[in-house]
């Protein structure tokens, strides 16, 4: 599977929320990470067909997505950030639902279900209502139903917000090896998510795509910019104001800080491999991507 995005811009009034982009994306995981308001959303909502784009176009396998739309979206799987779902039906009852809308053969369906509610660890809720489910519950349900119609194209919205780490790292598995078969989008402002699982990672800043390279390749360009230093209470408070902070210890003698700046920050600083944490505080070091 190819997706290529070509020059797609979204508008809301004069708010640019995707800036022209274009992207070329094939089977394996690809992360689109970015802070809050960065439009990792709208840009997954055009992808998916339910925002048209004010400007550019969308190709699958060199098929636009606007002039076949059906056929796209039976080859896509869509978990949204946060799903509308019927909170009487019960998690059986919700999937059977969504197996009918993506025009899935009852007995087809029923063998899906099945399969992902045993692979997710979900027999013995199945029966519960959806909203009796936890948030963890909610996002496995979520899950299975994009997974219904075997996607070549899975995008998933956030899919471990809210999840505790255990569940997290469920998913992380899940979703890698479902990449095995289809190319997975999934937008994150977790690091920790994608850095072990993600083909590579495409930078959202402002409505652009300001890097798009392996997780590898981006922590290069990180080089030379992570610093350790070891510090008395009052310089550490005047390092604090000038640099950015990623990691703060207080010691018997002082403070042991992490930080990223492009120049030595002092005498003793000793330089350190970067994580894709430092590469984000490094983008992002302001709350959200608001302009
Ligand atoms: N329907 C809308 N009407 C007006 N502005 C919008 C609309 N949807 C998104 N925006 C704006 O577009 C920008 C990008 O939003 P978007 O939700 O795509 O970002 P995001 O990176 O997904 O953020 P989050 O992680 O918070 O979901 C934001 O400034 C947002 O306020």
């Amino acid at each position: 599977m190819e997706l290529v995005m070509k020059d797609i811009s979204k508008s809301f009034k004069e708010k640019k929320a995707v800036d022209h982009i274009s992207l070329t994306l094939n089977n394996g995981i690809h992360a689109l990470l970015g802070a809050n308001g960065s439009g990792k959303t709208t840009l997954i909502r055009m992808i998916c067909g339910l925002l048209p784009s004010s400007e550019g176009e969308i190709y699958a396998d060199g098929v636009s997505i606007k002039k076949q739309y059906d056929i796209f979206c039976d080859m896509l799987g869509y978990m949204p950030q946060h799903f509308g779902f019927y909170p009487n039906y019960t998690i059986d009852e919700f999937l059977n639902y969504m197996a009918i809308v993506k025009r899935i053969p009852k007995k087809d369906a029923q063998i899906r279900i099945d399969h992902w509610i045993k692979e997710l660890n979900l027999q013995e809720h199945r029966r519960k209502k959806m909203k009796n489910l936890s948030g963890g519950m909610l996002k496995r349900v979520g899950i299975i139903q994009a997974l219904l119609n075997e996607p070549k194209i899975l995008i998933l919205d956030e899919p471990t917000a809210g999840l505790d780490p255990k569940e997290r790292i469920v998913f992380r598995n899940l979703i890698a090896s479902l990449s095995k078969k289809c190319l997975v989008l999934l937008s994150t402002h977790i690091v920790s998510d994608i850095e072990t699982i993600a083909d590579d990672i495409i930078v959202m800043k402002q409505g652009t795509v300001i890097m798009h390279d392996t997780c590898e390749n981006l922590l290069k360009s990180m080089e030379h910019k992570v610093w350790n230093v070891h510090v008395s209470d009052q310089e550490a408070t005047q390092l604090m104001n000038q640099y950015i902070i990623v990691k703060s210890h207080q010691v018997a003698d002082g403070v042991d800080l992490r930080m990223v700046s492009d120049v030595k920050p002092n005498a003793q600083a000793i330089e350190v491999e970067s994580d894709l944490d430092d590469l984000y505080l490094y983008h992002f070091n302001e709350e959200g991507d608001e302009a």
